[in-house]
C-alpha cells in the first residue's frame, strides 16, 4: 500500500492574492493536511475516513478524491491496475487551509506513484488545479503548488513550471487559528470587486515583486514591512466574525503580520520569536476559536507531499 500526505497551505500569504502560498508543518510534528492510501484491488473502490469525512458523506460521485480516480483512470492511466483509495479527511472543509487542494494532491500524487505514470511536473500541476477550480469559484495555484512543492511558492500559469520557491527567514513562527466554522471559498471569492482601478493593479504589482525580491536578497524585515492586502482582505473580513479583533489584539502580543489564510476563515499570524507566537496562540485559543476550531504554532513545510512509511 501507499499512502501520501499533502501538507496545509495559506494561501495569497497576504501580499500575493492568488500568486503566493505557503506549506504549514505545526512544530509539535502533527499532520496537518490530508493522506490518500493507494492499495492494489480486485476492482476500484473508494473510501472517505477520518476526523472530517462526516462533512463529506454524500455519493463518492461529489467527493473531489473520487473525481481525480476517475479521471486518472479514464484520462491519463486506462491500464493502471484496479485500486482501493482511501482519503484520510484531516482538514475542515471551507477552512482557508487548502483542504481541497490537499485531497487532490495527494490523490494525483499517490496514484501517479502507484501507476508509475511519471507525469512531469507542469502536467500534474494542471491537473490538480484543474479540480481545485472545479469547487473555488476560480482558477488558482497559491494552494495547489505550496501544498505539492512545500515551502512559499510565488506560483500562476505564467511562472515557469508553474512555480517558483521563495526563500524565507528561519525565524519565522506561523500561528494558524481555524475559528471552528467553514467559509466556502467561492462565497468569499463572490465579495471580491470583479475589477481594479489601474492604481490598484500597479501598486499591487509593486508591492509584490519588491517583497519577492526582498525575499530572494535576504532582506526579511524590510519585505515584512510590505505585507499588505489591499485586494482580499478589506472584502473577506465582514464574513469572519472575530478578525477585527484580532487584528487589534495581536500585534500587541509580538504579531508582526495578522492576515486572513486564503479565504479564510484561518487567521495566520508572523512572530519573530517562540515566545511571542504562544503568546498570540493562546489569546487566539481563548477569543477566536469556538469547541470546532484549533490553533497551531508552525514553520513552513519544505517537503511537500510526500510518501509516508507504511503504519503511518
Ligand atoms: N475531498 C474534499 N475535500 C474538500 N472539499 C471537498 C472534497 N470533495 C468535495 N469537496 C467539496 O468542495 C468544496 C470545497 O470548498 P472550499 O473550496 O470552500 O474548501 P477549502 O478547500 O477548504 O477552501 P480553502 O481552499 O480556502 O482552504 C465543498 O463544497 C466540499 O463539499
Ligand atoms: N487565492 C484563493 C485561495 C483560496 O484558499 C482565494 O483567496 O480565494
Amino acid at each position: 500500500m501507499l499512502s501520501f500526505y499533502a501538507p496545509a497551505s495559506i494561501g495569497n500569504f497576504c501580499v500575493g492574492f492568488d500568486s503566493l502560498g505557503a506549506a504549514l508543518a505545526p512544530l509539535d510534528g502533527s499532520l496537518l493536511g490530508d493522506v490518500v492510501h493507494v492499495a492494489a484491488a480486485s476492482q476500484d473502490q473508494f473510501r472517505c475516513t477520518g476526523p472530517y469525512a462526516a462533512f463529506l458523506s454524500g455519493p463518492a460521485e461529489d467527493n473531489l478524491a473520487y473525481q481525480c480516480l476517475q479521471h486518472f483512470r479514464e484520462h491519463v492511466a486506462p491500464t493502471m491496475p484496479a485500486v482501493a483509495l482511501t482519503l484520510e479527511k484531516r482538514l475542515p472543509i471551507g477552512s482557508g487551509l487548502g483542504s481541497s487542494a490537499c485531497s487532490v494532491v495527494a490523490t494525483f500524487a499517490a496514484l501517479n506513484a502507484f501507476a508509475n505514470t511519471n507525469l512531469s511536473q507542469i502536467d500534474l500541476i494542471e491537473l490538480m488545479a484543474d479540480f481545485e477550480g472545479k469547487v473555488s469559484g476560480g482558477r488558482h495555484y497559491d494552494n495547489i503548488t505550496p501544498c505539492f512543492l512545500g515551502g512559499l511558492q510565488l506560483t500562476a500559469e505564467l511562472v515557469p513550471n508553474r512555480a517558483i520557491a521563495v526563500p524565507v527567514p528561519q525565524e519565522w513562527y506561523y500561528v494558524i487559528a481555524y475559528p471552528g466554522f467553514a467559509l466556502n471559498t467561492a462565497k468569499a471569492r463572490a465579495v471580491l470587486p470583479k475589477q481594479q482601478t489601474t492604481h490598484d493593479a500597479v501598486e499591487f504589482a509593486q508591492r509584490l515583486s519588491a517583497y519577492v525580491l526582498l525575499m530572494q536578497t535576504g532582506r526579511f524585515a524590510e519585505a515584512l514591512t510590505l505585507m499588505q492586502d489591499p485586494i482580499a482582505e478589506p472584502h473577506r473580513s465582514a464574513l469572519i466574525a472575530g478578525f477585527a479583533e484580532a487584528k487589534i489584539a495581536l500585534p500587541e502580543l509580538g504579531a508582526d503580520l495578522v492576515s486572513i489564510s486564503g479565504a479564510g476563515p484561518t487567521l495566520f499570524t508572523i512572530c519573530q520569536t517562540l515566545a511571542q507566537a504562544e503568546q498570540c496562540q493562546q489569546w487566539l485559543n481563548q477569543n477566536y476559536i469556538n469547541e470546532h476550531g484549533f490553533s497551531h504554532i508552525c514553520k513552513l513545510d519544505n517537503l511537500g507531499t510526500r510518501a509516508l512509511p507504511e503504519g503511518v
